[in-house]
């Protein structure tokens, strides 16, 4: 059976290959950038008056004059002045360019205006002051953002400021989503005492979402026939496969046998793992991946967040994601030979560790207890005691 860390370097040894496309700007939050940005000009393009006031020419001041004849009104968005005497000076506002001839602003808070002349009521100043000078940020032609960055708001700041109408990002796999079972029923329908409603699909949906995913769902009845048909048509058209459910010892988990007759190619079946020990995967002849996860919610859940992301993270060309870790906050006993998954809740105690409290709940049918705990800890196979204050890689899916 393989380790936790053997399926996951398996599964990333089976990642798909980033293909780009071109979407429109406003589409892009939440997606991976797959292109450079370099300023298309310096950043600030033009020196910035930062305060509204006057800009003067600073030996004017040094050299003792406190009064200054306003010559114009230099506004944001009209084309730069030029300070006719040196003596003089100009009205600026946030966002204009600093006038010619002039080097320094002075706030209107710092001044008194009568008939056209200001008098400037402080005793120092510097040279420069209130003014954001030009390419101070960034120089035209340097590299502000590297492809790979998952886009969120600053990068669409930047990328707005650039003119790009259109970004260069990675495609989405095209993802099918299967539920699988004859006890589940749809989210509208009122369950029978023997039936539940189906719910995996709509967490992976979720956690899909997050990355700009739209998956298609579907769901099959434990038939052998009919999941193998049903996965046929899928592999026509989907990249990404997932499915929950049928994967274990019982007499109708018929998704693997299925799933080999629909011509994919298993690569393995069980880890070491608690929850989702019997976690199953494949692949279509380089064309598609497929998870098939153990039914169980959390188990389901786990596989999502242990597996599935880092796999699509991976196709997406995603660069330089963090490894969370958290500390645990009381002592903690795990006795099977397995890698435990334990549902924990987090908080940010003023000596800055994320601490982690397990909470066990009960098993991997409790998706109840999802709502009140943050996310796993990952607790190493050959351990059985884990001590206060350890260390342990986090899976976290709230905040
Ligand atoms: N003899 C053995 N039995 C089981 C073993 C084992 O090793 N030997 N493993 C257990 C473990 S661990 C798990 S996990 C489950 C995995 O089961 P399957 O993947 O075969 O899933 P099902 O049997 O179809 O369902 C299990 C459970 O999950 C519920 N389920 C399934 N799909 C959904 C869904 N979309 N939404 C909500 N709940 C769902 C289903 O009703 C079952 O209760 O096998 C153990 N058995
Ligand atoms: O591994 Mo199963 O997911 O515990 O119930
Ligand atoms: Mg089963």
């Amino acid at each position: 059976m393989l380790t936790v860390a053997q399926a996951e370097s398996t599964i990333l040894n089976h990642a798909l290959p980033v293909v780009i496309e071109s979407i429109p700007l406003r589409e892009a939050p939440g997606r991976i950038l797959a292109e450079d940005l370099y300023a298309d000009r310096d950043f600030p393009p033009f020196d910035r008056v930062t305060m509204d006031g006057i800009a003067i020419h600073s030996a004017s001041f040094v050299n003792g004059q406190r009064q200054f004849l306003i010559e114009a009104v230099q506004a944001a968005g009209t084309p730069q002045l030029v300070l006719q005497r040196q003596e003089n000076c100009i009205e600026v506002m946030t966002g204009a360019p600093l006038p010619q001839g002039t080097d320094t602003v002075i706030r209107y808070e710092d001044l008194n205006i009568e008939s056209g002349v200001a008098q400037i009521t402080i005793s120092d100043i510097v040279q420069r002051q209130n003014i954001h000078t030009r390419a101070i940020d960034r120089h035209k032609g340097d590299l502000i953002i590297s492809a790979g960055r998952k886009i969120g708001s600053a990068e669409m700041a930047t990328a707005a400021t650039l003119g790009k109408a259109t970004l260069a990002v990675a495609k989405l796999p095209r993802t099918a989503i299967i539920s699988t079972g004859d006890e589940l029923v749809e989210i509208h329908e009122t369950p029978l005492p023997h039936q539940i409603r189906r719910s995996n699909v709509y967490a992976i949906q979720a956690a899909l979402g997050e990355w700009k995913i739209e998956a298609e769902a579907f769901h099959f009845y434990d038939d052998e026939q009919a999941i193998r048909q049903g996965v046929t048509e899928i592999l026509s058209r989907f990249e990404l496969v997932i499915l929950s459910g049928a994967v274990s010892e019982g007499k109708f988990d018929f998704v693997p046998k299925a799933l080999a007759a629909a011509g994919v190619t298993p690569v393995f079946h069980k880890v070491s793992q608690r929850p989702g020990k019997p976690f199953w995967f494949g692949t279509f002849a380089d064309k598609a991946v497929l998870f098939a996860l153990p039914g169980n919610p959390v188990s389901a859940f786990v596989g999502t967040y242990r597996y599935i992301l880092p796999w699509l993270r991976q196709s997406l060309g995603l660069k330089n994601w963090p490894q969370n870790t958290a500390v645990l906050s009381r002592d903690f006993v795990f006795k099977p030979d397995l890698t435990y998954f334990v549902p924990v809740i987090l908080d940010n105690s003023t000596d800055g560790l994320l601490r982690a409290t397990p909470l066990e709940g009960h098993g991997s049918g409790d998706l109840a207890n999802l709502n009140d705990a943050d996310g796993f800890l990952e607790l190493p196979k050959e351990r059985t005691y884990f001590a206060t204050g350890e260390s342990f890689p986090l899976f976290r899916y709230r905040g």
